[in-house]
């Protein structure tokens, strides 16, 4: 990691689809410093999982992508494949809305976890892989790790499927985790619950999020800042409180308006309840 760099440099990212080269994205810029968490917030097709695709490198074939995006000094946009493979195993990892989607029907959870460990560890040191995993499984709140570890995943809940992808996602120690929407198929307590997880392994890690959700309480509960974006734009950047307590671009005094703000008092962070905020309005 090259200190001072920034771990996220995007300038002007553009994305455009298909042969038409629809343009989804116009020109988003933004940096994320080492460490630090930021919220992208905004309605449905306002682009925030392009966003997160393109800074992992996992847009689809058909997406023209012009612009710049540096992970950690590295320029990805039109690097070689291996290039960008390399930084997602090394340095970020990514965490999507359905555990399901990251996970293998027919594998035991615990060989799914030790096998991202053993692929970025050295040959000699992959006997400790179980260590690891046990460790990892029970730092995001599992308990019995080794009962878990023994599960396919469909003899798990929801819940403790996500934790296992967290695990999964940060089991490498990245410097970067991506999560779009990782709470939204999960219950109310269930989802508050795998949301203190992530703050605390985080933490721990030392990790920087970029963390996507269309629910401002859900963003609050993990970021102490938030881009709110709108039809392919960056409209608003913002500490959570700045955002909440004096919101600048009119999309976002719209949305923090329609969330019934007047219920709770103003700060960084805000309690997750299901009710709390109504969603995707302008
Ligand atoms: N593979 C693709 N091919 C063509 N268009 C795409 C593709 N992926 C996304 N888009 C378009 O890009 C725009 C932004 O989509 P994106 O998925 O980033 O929105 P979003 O803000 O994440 O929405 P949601 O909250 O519903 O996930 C939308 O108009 C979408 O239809």
């Amino acid at each position: 990691m090259n200190p001072g760099t920034p771990i996220v440099e995007v300038t002007d990212l553009r994305v455009a689809f298909g042969r038409d080269r629809r343009e989804v994205l116009h020109g988003v810029d933004f940096t994320l410093a080492k460490g630090e968490r930021l919220g992208l917030i905004g309605e449905s097709g306002s682009g925030k999982s392009v966003t997160a695709l393109a800074v992992m490198g996992l847009l689809a074939e058909t997406a023209t992508v012009t612009g710049s995006i540096r992970i950690d000094g590295q320029e990805i946009v039109n690097a070689p494949d291996r290039v960008v493979a390399r930084l997602r195993g090394d340095i970020m990892s990514m965490v999507f809305q359905e555990p399901m989607t990251a996970l293998d029907p027919t594998m035991k959870v615990g060989r799914q976890v030790a096998e991202v460990w053993q692929l970025h560890s050295p040959r000699d040191r992959r006997h400790e892989a179980r260590n690891h995993v046990l460790d990892m499984l029970e730092r995001v709140g599992l308990s019995d790790p080794p009962r878990i570890a023994r599960s396919f995943p469909h003899q798990l809940s929801g819940g403790q499927r996500q934790r296992v992808v967290l695990a999964m996602a940060l089991i490498n120690k990245p410097d970067l985790v991506i999560c779009d929407e990782p709470t939204t198929a999960l219950d109310v307590t269930v989802q508050a619950r795998v949301l203190r997880v992530l703050d605390e392994a985080l933490d721990a890690v030392g990790a920087a999020c970029l963390f996507i959700s269309h629910d401002l309480a859900v963003v609050s509960q993990v970021c102490a800042e938030i881009m709110v974006m709108l039809d392919g734009d960056v409209v608003e950047r913002g500490t959570t409180r700045q955002i909440f307590t004096d919101p600048r671009h009119g999309y976002t005094k719209g949305l923090i308006a329609t969330a019934r703000l007047d219920q709770v008092e103003p700060g960084e962070r805000l309690p997750v309840v299901s009710d709390f905020f109504t969603r995707g309005q302008r």
